[in-house]
Order: structure tokens, then C-alpha cells, then sequence
């Protein structure tokens, strides 16, 4: 081991545990400060420049403050791009790749796709780039999550048309239009909150996050209610669900008439997407 690697350890060592150390350890050498992988294998010493040290003090300052290494490095890998995040923007997270390569794979002719709750526009800018014939639409309550969105729309060359929306409210005009609505609301249950980790708790945005323990459910009974609206006649919805409640996600579906429900498990067989045709 090196003095540089040395020193990212003993830094984070209290902090995270020591596969997390391994990763962001080989992450901050290699692609933040560019030094050679194999050098650092092979433990050899190397000297930073001024720069580069005041760069990694900063890094080591952020983590410890339990600050995502995303945010600190300004993107998220997604789909093979990426995607801008900040505080304010929930980071995009490898399950949701699942339900991006779900919807482009069954609706290979789909005209308009809408996505409610965009965040950093991770899924309809993915859907936009897979489907390259589609119009994809994407909501989202937030302006500062939008504003990020909007930017990664030109960053990446999409076509995604992004506009500040309450799903939950009421007040704009409904016009049957999608052939396909996708969502990953919040659905997170205040009573999930202690188990979760300090980088999610204190950095990312409670509104992209937590749904009250008495009504878990809430985005998913709007957006089933919404969609006998939106959609077009055999149009299809696709939610990111919380793994606890498949089966209840489901039935909401089952109750708005919605047909040929699937509860699909995610690559860690939990069960993650939740589909159904109108
Ligand atoms: C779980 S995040 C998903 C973000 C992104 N789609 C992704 O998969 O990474 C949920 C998003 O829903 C948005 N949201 C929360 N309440 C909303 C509401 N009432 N209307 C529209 N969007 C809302 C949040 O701002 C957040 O961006």
C-alpha cells in the first residue's frame, strides 16, 4: 500500500466498511485524480501535485461528512451514461435500469411515453435514447430536480419534454395521449427511515424519497387513477414498487380495471416492477 492509499483508508476506515473503503479508494486514485491503476497494485509510491492534494483533501472532507461520492463527482453512471446529480436530485440507482430496459423492450412502437416523478431524467432519457421514434414526456414537482434534468437533456442530445407537475393535484387538463406511463415515485415509508444509511438520509431529498407510513401507496393509486385517463386504449404503466408491497401495488391495479398485471422480481429476486395494460 502507498502513502495516498494509505491515507484514503485510514480516513474513511471508521466511516465505511472495508469493501466501500476498497472501491473508493481504487475510484478516487484511478478516475478522480487519474493515477495508474497498476501502480497503485502494485504499491508503488507516487507524489501529488499540490492540486491534486488539495483535491483529495477535499474528497476525504466530503466523504467523512458521508456526502455520496456521486454527488461529489457531479454524475451518476446510468445505462451507460452520465447523468447529472446534486443535492436535490435523488441518484439514479441500478434497479431502475431494469425497468428502463423492461419499457423499451415491450413497447418498441410506442408514439408518447411519460415519465411522472423524472428526477435527473435518468428513465426518460434512457427511454428517449432507446426509442429513438417516440415523443417522451417527463413530470416532476420539483424545480431544482427539473432544472438538473433539463440540463442533462442537452448534455446527452435527448428530446425529452420536461414540465413542473403535482401528479397528485388536479388542476390541468386530461387528454387520453400515452401509450405508455412509467413511474418510480417515492416510496419509501417513514418506518424504512432507520434503517437506512446516513449518505441517503442527510444528502438526498426527502421529497424524491418518503411516503407517509398511513398511505404507502399514494403515488401508485393516483398514477393507476390518472392513467385510465392519460392512456390511450391498450396503453401500459410501468412503477418502480417498493419490494414490501407487490402484491398490494397490484391489486390497486386489478381494482382500476387494469388487466394482465405483472409483479416482476428484480435482479436480487425482490419484487421491484409492477406492470399492467389499460
Ligand atoms: C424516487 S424519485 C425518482 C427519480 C427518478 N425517476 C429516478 O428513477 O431516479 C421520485 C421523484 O418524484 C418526484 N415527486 C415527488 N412528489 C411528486 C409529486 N407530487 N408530483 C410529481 N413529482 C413528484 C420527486 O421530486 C422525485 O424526483
Amino acid at each position: 500500500m502507498n502513502r495516498i492509499t494509505n491515507y484514503i483508508r485510514q480516513s474513511l476506515q471508521d466511516i465505511y466498511p472495508p469493501e466501500e473503503v476498497k472501491a473508493l479508494t481504487m475510484l478516487i486514485c484511478c478516475d478522480m485524480l487519474c493515477l495508474d491503476a497498476l501502480d497503485i497494485y502494485l504499491g508503488k509510491d507516487m507524489i501529488l501535485s499540490e492540486c491534486k492534494e488539495r483535491e483529495l483533501e477535499n474528497i476525504i472532507f466530503r466523504l467523512q461528512k458521508n456526502e455520496p461520492i456521486q454527488y461529489i463527482r457531479g454524475f451518476a453512471e446510468f445505462d451507460g451514461r452520465r447523468f447529472k446529480v446534486a443535492p436535490g436530485v435523488l441518484i439514479p440507482r441500478p434497479e431502475t435500469m431494469e425497468l428502463v430496459d423492461l419499457v423499451a423492450r415491450e413497447n418498441a412502437n410506442a408514439c408518447r411515453l411519460l415519465d411522472i416523478g423524472t428526477g435527473s431524467g435518468c428513465i426518460a432519457i434512457s427511454l428517449d435514447k432507446k426509442l429513438p421514434d417516440a415523443k417522451v414526456e417527463a413530470w416532476d414537482i420539483s424545480e431544482d430536480a427539473l432544472a438538473i434534468a433539463r440540463e442533462n437533456n442537452k448534455e446527452l442530445a435527448a428530446d425529452v419534454t420536461f414540465l413542473q407537475r403535482n401528479v397528485l393535484s388536479n388542476d390541468w387538463g386530461k387528454t387520453p395521449s400515452f401509450d405508455v406511463i412509467v413511474s418510480n415515485p417515492p416510496y419509501v415509508t417513514e418506518a424504512e427511515k432507520k434503517e437506512m444509511d446516513a449518505n441517503v438520509l442527510d444528502w438526498e431529498p426527502e421529497l424524491a424519497l418518503f411516503v407517509p407510513d398511513d398511505d404507502p401507496l399514494r403515488f401508485y393509486r393516483r398514477i393507476a387513477d390518472l392513467g385510465r385517463e392519460l392512456l390511450l386504449p391498450g396503453g401500459k404503466l410501468y412503477f418502480e414498487i417498493n419490494q414490501a408491497y407487490g402484491r398490494e401495488t397490484a391489486h390497486i391495479l386489478e381494482m382500476n380495471q387494469y388487466h394482465d398485471v405483472r409483479v416482476i422480481r428484480d435482479i436480487f429476486g425482490k419484487d421491484r416492477i409492477v406492470t399492467a395494460n389499460r
